[in-house]
């Protein structure tokens, strides 16, 4: 057996079923592996409430499949969110965002009881910041925002033909060496007219997920109780 990426990917995704447990909200982030997470929930649907979407193209599959989708207001505290990663590091520290979904991803994971990212091993990384960190930045703060990343030592480029679902635009920052994410993330969070950024460090997965040639291999995040 020697699995492609998206077959990795999927294999990924179809692990993750395992730890939904009957009549939950799931939380259910954006992208090509999550969209293979949403294609195995078809398959348990009937056995879980509904879930809630980390953007508007996942709530459109996620109801294209009859599942229903839940307002995040609704529902309050979801048991579980699962979502793919630009990259993760040993840490269960990623990067996300190349979706420009980062800020809905970012609220839906914090009100997890456990996040579950699901990835290619192309993912996994010993330093964050080879993938461009993105940034969503309030549409008049990009210049301002863009000249505070080139302080932190990166080189910004504005993704033009993005708007996010917020109304809101998204700055890649090239050149960045991660090695303290949380300081960075932090630091980021700071600028005005920053919306958040697609570390996720504070709030890092709890078990990750990840399809390789050979399968899918497990791994806990040590400093995590869940
Ligand atoms: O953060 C994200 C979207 O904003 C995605 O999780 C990330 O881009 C990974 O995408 P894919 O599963 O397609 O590789």
């Amino acid at each position: 057996m020697s699995l492609t990426v998206d077959q990795q990917k999927q294999a990924a995704a179809r692990a993750a079923i395992d730890y939904i447990e009957n009549d939950w909200v799931v939380g259910v982030g954006t992208g090509s592996t999550a969209n293979h997470f949403i294609d195995a929930l078809a398959t348990i649907k009937d056995r879980i409430d509904g879930a809630v979407a980390s953007s508007e193209a996942s709530a459109q599959r996620l109801k294209a499949h009859g599942i229903r989708v839940f307002e995040l207001t609704a529902v309050g505290e979801l048991p579980i969110y699962v979502d793919g990663a630009d990259e993760i590091n040993a840490n269960l520290q990623m990067i996300k965002g190349g979706g420009a979904a980062l800020t809905r991803e970012k609220i839906v994971a914090q009100c997890a009881d456990k996040f579950i990212c699901i990835a290619d091993e192309s993912k996994l990384v010993r330093v964050l910041g080879q993938f461009p960190l993105p940034v969503e930045v309030i549409p008049m703060a990009r210049s301002l925002v863009g000249r505070a990343m080139v302080k932190l030592g990166g080189h910004p480029a504005w993704r033009e033909d993005c708007v996010t679902d917020n109304g809101n635009w998204i700055i890649d920052v090239h050149g960045l060496t991660i090695d303290e994410p949380i300081k960075l993330e932090t630091a980021i969070n700071q600028i005005p007219g920053v919306v958040t950024n697609g570390i996720f460090a504070l709030r890092p997965a709890d078990v990750l997920l990840l399809g390789k040639t050979s399968g899918v291999e497990v791994f806990k995040n040590p400093a995590s109780a869940r």
